[in-house]
């Protein structure tokens, strides 16, 4: 047998029919919705007369839109059409007999926390989601992307996919991480060296020492942002830390189901001598706590370095830093640890687990928030119980945050959690792109600990100087 990397096995094992053109289709084990990208697909199927063909993998939570503030079950409190897509998914979940998760339900969250948490996401399987973060769940050795809303009705009513193979590409990081540096960092510094198109084509594999030794939480933050990176998918082999981390979950297998599937999931890695298409290796000790000073995910820097200038770029690049540092409102040459902040966001899918509020609550203990205002937004209902079971509630609240109910929350503008003009926002979210979080809101995208230090201090701020 020739040798496979995981994405091979993973392919091969889903593979239903390929066609001379290469063109395949794929079998689709877990298919998760949400309400922004999912209406006109149940639509199709009722206009087609169709349902769900395996309502029991097909799982639907409402995130994106909704606020997280109490009484938001009230469709009052959003805008209409926020209002009209949660009350579409409300009525599809349950016609189509989908599990489903409303927002009064304490498992309720954005999707790609609650998919992992409730034991849907498992090792070697396919996850798909009208959604590009479905990279996330590549965490756990899963081939997981976004998809269209065409293709969410096509999956909904076949529980197949059309694809083409990707090629492979390996991300690895070797050695340690030093103190203050974190998966955010990370992900964040492979998309500053291979630029926002650099996975283009690919579904990278993430591994090596410095992947090995991150917890599942930090896993998902690498795998989240595969897509900021360009790619397809990223994924990481699991190991005995994703096998604990899904054991016991409510749809996680048990007893002899569990022992057939563990002993399948155990042949899920890349062959020693497996092709790669394309390889990066970065050393885990030259990865600094980082932030991004413009538009773009891959305009990431340590927070030792100082605002770049446009003549620091070449060719189409000059232009867009200048556009960027304008948008931005920053001077170059100016120390990133001096850019005063006036927001922080601490939560969605790239950095709203447990960990990441520990992280933070850990900086933040005993200590007064100088920002304008800051607010923390657990990933789901769970994550927000057991924060408040660990007293990470009480640190947030008395540093001066906000503690909200779970959503996607000011990670995007489509919820009442925004930036206002100007305003300029240290987030642990995944995307900085103009009017992201609010129009003409500016964002710096951190990690948990930074955002916290940012809180603290009122400026962008090492970590490093606060542990
Ligand atoms: C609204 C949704 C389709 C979108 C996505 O696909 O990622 C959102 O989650 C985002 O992060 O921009
Ligand atoms: S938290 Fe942000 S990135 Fe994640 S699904 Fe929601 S909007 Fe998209």
């Amino acid at each position: 047998m020739s040798p496979k990397t995981l994405y091979d096995k993973i392919w091969d094992a889903h593979l239903a029919h390929e066609a001379e053109d290469g063109t395949c289709l794929l079998y689709i084990d877990r298919h998760l919705v949400h309400e922004v990208t999912s209406p006109q697909a149940f639509e199709g199927l009722r206009m087609a007369g169709r349902t769900v063909r395996a309502p029991e993998k097909t799982i639907a939570v409402p995130d994106h839109n909704v606020p997280t503030t109490p009484g938001r079950e009230d469709p009052a409190n959003m805008t209409e059409d926020s209002a009209i897509q949660v009350a579409a998914l409300d009525k599809n979940a349950k016609e189509f007999g989908i599990h489903y998760y409303p927002v009064s339900d304490v498992r309720q969250g954005i999707v790609h926390i609650v998919g992992p948490e409730q034991g849907w996401t498992l090792p070697g399987m396919t996850v798909v989601c009208g959604d590009s973060h479905t990279a996330t769940h590549g965490a756990f050795g899963a081939l997981a992307h976004g998809i269209g809303t065409s293709e969410v009705e096509h999956v909904l009513a076949t529980q197949t996919l059309i694809q083409k193979k990707s090629k492979n590409m390996k991300v690895e990081i070797t050695g340690k991480l030093r103190p203050g540096v974190t998966a955010k960092d990370i992900t964040l510094s492979v998309i500053g060296e291979t630029g926002t198109a650099g996975g283009t084509g690919y579904v990278i594999e993430y591994c090596g020492e410095a992947i090995r030794d991150l917890s599942m939480e930090g896993r998902m933050t690498v795998c989240n942002m595969a897509i900021e990176g360009g790619a397809r998918a990223g994924l990481i082999a699991p190991d005995e830390k994703t096998f604990e981390y899904v054991m016991g979950r409510p749809h996680a297998p048990k007893g002899a189901q569990w022992e057939a599937a563990l002993a399948w999931w155990k042949t899920l890695y890349s062959d020693d001598d497996a092709h790669w298409d394309k390889v990066i290796t970065i050393k885990g000790e030259d990865i600094a706590p980082v932030v991004t000073w413009g538009t773009s995910p891959e305009d990431v820097l340590p927070i030792t370095a100082n605002v770049p200038s446009p003549d620091d770029f070449e060719g189409g690049k000059v232009g867009a830093a200048q556009r960027s540092l304008d948008y931005m409102g920053l001077t170059p040459g100016t120390p990133l640890s001096e850019i005063e902040i006036d927001t922080v966001f601490i939560g969605s899918c790239t950095n709203g687990r447990i960990e990441d509020l520990r992280a933070a609550a850990e900086i933040l203990k005993g200590k007064k928030i100088k920002v304008k205002r800051a607010m923390v937004v657990p990933g789901s209902g769970l994550v927000r119980a057991q924060a408040e079971e660990e007293g990470l509630a009480d640190i947030f609240r008395e540093a001066g945050f906000e503690w909200r109910l779970a959503g996607c929350s000011m990670c995007l503008a489509m919820n009442p959690d925004q930036l206002s003009e100007g305003e300029r926002c240290a987030s642990t979210s995944n995307r900085n792109f103009e009017g992201r979080q609010g129009y003409k809101g500016r964002t710096h995208l951190v990690s948990p600990g930074m955002a916290a230090a940012a809180a603290i201090t009122g400026k962008l701020t090492d970590v490093r100087e606060l542990m």
